[in-house]
């Protein structure tokens, strides 16, 4: 969805027929060669657009796979209890139901008792699955020690109060919230457009209550074996026991917990069964301890009113893009770090940039910095802020999309 770029005019010149031939003459080179200049601004933004055309022919090309994998029938997962001569006993997770099954002898060199396997409606083994550590590790993400401060996050501070009146106090005093009678909240919802500081909310959190940090997309969540989502919620809550005091974080909550739709295809049963996982697990979750859960999303009016109710995510939290103040304090975060060559007008560029998010801030200064080393400088300048705004907002085939023009209701 890069913006288009403008058409650059097209050359006329009236040239006077009665001119002497050697005016004439140089008239028409003159006009000659902006016709050549135009042809080449023409060709080149030809060519990115046939890149742009190819980018996007891949992307449809790949959707369109996926589409055909969701058609294909389910298969669920089920680990293997023993082992025969050509055949095997396994259990299929979720219902437990031991079925005797054949595999064919390639299938049966492969597997031992204990693996995970997937299998078909009639238990045909289709394939061996990772370990199930392996799966965990690659869906969750988890840092013991954030390394994000609530100084760190700019032009949201209304925002961060209320998620440490939410997340932090009831961690950090949970004998105030006893004295008074109430609970605290059970889940925040962070919601609003990408790159707004969500996941820093979050990690700051954590980092300030010394507690573990757990990030689980919610796009993994959404597995391609029945079972194997509610399986992933149900881990990630147990990790977060083992490693109490805890911060979950499901980044994309909208993957599992989208409203319904009218398609009765078996993925969408399985992202309800993951969904009502996590829902079962957040009602169970009376004495929570030291867990906090934190989720975040882009598509707030995608999401299914059931994971709103009391006691699940009760507590909603907008988090929107930056105004002109809030660019400039991000400007000034980011650039910290940056040698500056002289002062640069952080309101200047604040105002050049309506509609940025904080991500997008943060790569103008990233930006700014390629600049200076290209001109092989250590300083960097106000100009270089410039020219990093311009190059970004007319990068047409870069993947650079301005947050506005975000779907978001
Ligand atoms: N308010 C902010 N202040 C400072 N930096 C920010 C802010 N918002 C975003 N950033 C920068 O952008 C990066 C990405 O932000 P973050 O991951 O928190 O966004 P998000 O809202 O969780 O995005 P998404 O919805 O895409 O997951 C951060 O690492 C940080 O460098």
């Amino acid at each position: 969805m890069a913006r288009s770029p403008s058409l650059p005019d097209r050359p006329t010149r009236d040239i006077d027929p009665n001119l002497p031939d050697e005016e004439r003459l140089d008239a028409l080179r003159s006009h000659h060669a902006e016709l050549h200049e135009v042809r080449e601004k023409l060709a080149d933004q030809l060519e990115t657009a046939e890149r742009r055309r190819e980018t996007l022919r891949d992307r449809v090309d790949r959707v369109e796979r996926e589409n055909e994998c969701l058609k294909d029938s389910p298969l669920y997962v089920a680990s293997v209890e023993e082992s025969f001569d050509g055949e095997v006993v396994v259990k299929q997770h979720g219902n437990n139901q031991e079925v005797l099954t054949e595999v064919s002898p390639r299938m049966a060199d492969r597997i031992e008792p204990g693996d995970r396997v997937a299998v078909d409606d009639s238990f045909g083994l289709q394939t061996v699955l990772s370990a199930e550590t392996d799966a965990r590790a690659q869906a969750m993400e988890i840092t013991e020690k954030p390394d994000v401060s609530y100084a760190d996050i700019g032009g949201i501070d209304d925002q961060v109060r209320e998620v440490r009146e939410a997340v932090e106090q009831p961690l950090a005093e949970p004998e105030l919230f006893e004295q008074v009678g109430i609970e605290p909240p059970s889940g925040v919802l962070l919601y609003g457009p990408p790159g707004t500081g969500k996941t820093m909310l979050a990690k700051a959190v954590a980092t300030k209550t010394d507690a573990t940090f757990i990030k689980m997309a919610g796009s993994e969540l959404v597995r391609k074996f029945i079972g194997e989502g509610s399986r992933l919620v149900r881990d990630l809550f147990d990790l977060a026991r083992e490693r109490e005091p805890a911060i979950i974080f499901i980044d994309e909550i909208d993957a599992v917990a989208a409203r319904r739709t009218d398609s009765k295809t078996s993925g969408d049963a399985e992202v309800q069964r993951t969904m009502m996982q996590l829902l079962n697990e957040m009602d169970g979750f009376e004495n929570r301890g030291e867990i906090s859960i934190i989720a975040a999303t882009n598509r707030f009016d995608m999401l299914d009113r059931a994971i709103l109710r009391p006691g699940r995510f009760d507590r909603l939290i907008e988090v929107p893009e930056p105004d002109a103040e809030g660019r400039e304090r991000i400007f000034e975060i980011h650039s910290q770090d940056l040698s500056l060559a002289d002062a640069v007008d952080y309101e200047a560029l604040a105002g050049r940039t309506d509609g940025y998010s904080g991500a997008e801030i943060e790569s103008v200064t990233t930006e700014a910095g390629m600049f200076a080393i290209r001109d092989d400088r250590t300083d960097v300048t106000m100009a270089d802020f410039e020219a990093a705004i311009d190059k970004l907002e007319s990068d047409e085939g870069s993947e650079y999309i301005p947050s506005e023009n975000y779907f978001f209701h």
